[in-house]
């Protein structure tokens, strides 16, 4: 089986057991997975499928990406981590947690999900990863996505979404022990890490609204250089102007992401949606793609 057709059935026994559900609030399921691992592409075929088999179900897919910061807001961030935060370079370009508008994510779940039978329109953000060279931008509020009606299923996708903060003493022990040649937090201050990892614990406020969660994991996180590589490839063929990022700076873009799969990765799919059993679906797969493992819990 492929992970799309594990991630379907999960999602088909997901609607069947809401079906009788009466409740006003939208059902989410997440889903999460490196950088390139696939997960607009599982997202879109999963809402896709939905729409066919259950023209009833209105269907809802949004992704963290599209809550980055404007090009101008990164810009100002970008000067900020460098003289402010002795050159964090974590912070230097979009991705991290930090680089979110994060309130305005938290917003509009907190619409999405209010219970009532009233729904307003809802206006959610788009993002243009081809923008100034592949930095990035928000694009124009004339092509963000209008929600005119209450969704019953909503698939959100993030790289790092479920990802838990740590505390500061785990943090310190973690970074205190790695080994330093080998290690990638180690290329960075102690100090550069925390702030990352406070800014992580913000976020957690969204994964409270998770009821499923679909996590794609890497039989080595390596395997992100090439995905992402591929994934620009792709991407800069599909725009009018060939945009986006050269090779090395897709290779530099990845480098920032690294220390916070060593800091997470490892038990990230343990703890998202612990307070029903089934309800998280852990699906390994090797640099092709192709299915290793499956895991319910
Ligand atoms: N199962 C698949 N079969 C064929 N191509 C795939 C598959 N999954 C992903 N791809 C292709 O790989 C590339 C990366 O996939 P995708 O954009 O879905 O990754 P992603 O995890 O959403 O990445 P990012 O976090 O960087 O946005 C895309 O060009 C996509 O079309």
């Amino acid at each position: 089986m492929s992970v799309f057709q594990k991630s379907k059935s999960f999602v088909n026994d997901i609607i069947h057991s809401s079906l009788d559900r009466k409740s006003s609030r939208p059902i989410i399921v997440a889903i999460s997975g490196p950088q390139g691992s696939g997960k607009s592409f599982l997202t879109e075929k999963l809402a896709e499928s939905i729409q066919q088999d259950h023209p009833q179900i209105n269907v809802l897919q949004f992704s963290v990406d599209d809550f980055y910061l404007t090009h101008a807001e990164q810009q100002s961030l970008n000067k900020e981590a460098k003289e402010s935060m002795g050159d964090n370079k974590l912070l230097q370009g979009r991705g991290l947690p930090g680089t979110h508008d994060l309130k305005s994510l938290i917003d509009a779940f907190s619409t999405l999900c209010d219970g009532s039978d009233v729904f307003l329109k809802l206006r959610l953000p788009t993002y243009d990863k081809g923008a100034f060279e592949g930095q990035g931008d928000r694009n124009d509020v004339s092509k963000w996505r209008i929600v005119d009606k209450k969704p019953d299923i909503i698939l959100f996708e993030g790289w790092f979404n479920g990802y838990r903060s740590m505390d500061a003493q785990q943090l310190r022990l973690k970074y205190l022990t790695a080994d330093n040649e080998r290690s990638v937090m180690k290329r960075h201050s102690l100090y550069h890490l925390e702030y990352i990892n406070d800014k992580l614990k913000a976020y957690e406020e969204i994964w409270s609204y998770f009821d499923y969660f679909i996590g794609l994991r890497t039989d080595e996180i390596k395997n992100v250089y090439q995905w992402r590589l591929e994934q620009e490839h792709t991407l800069k063929n599909l725009r009018p102007y060939k945009t986006g990022m050269s090779d090395e700076k897709v290779r530099a873009f990845v480098d920032r992401y690294m220390p916070v799969y060593e800091m997470y990765y490892d038990g990230f799919c343990d703890s998202v949606c612990v307070n029903a059993e089934r309800h998280n679906l852990k699906l390994t797969i090797d640099k092709n793609r192709t299915l290793l493992k499956t895991i319910l819990v």
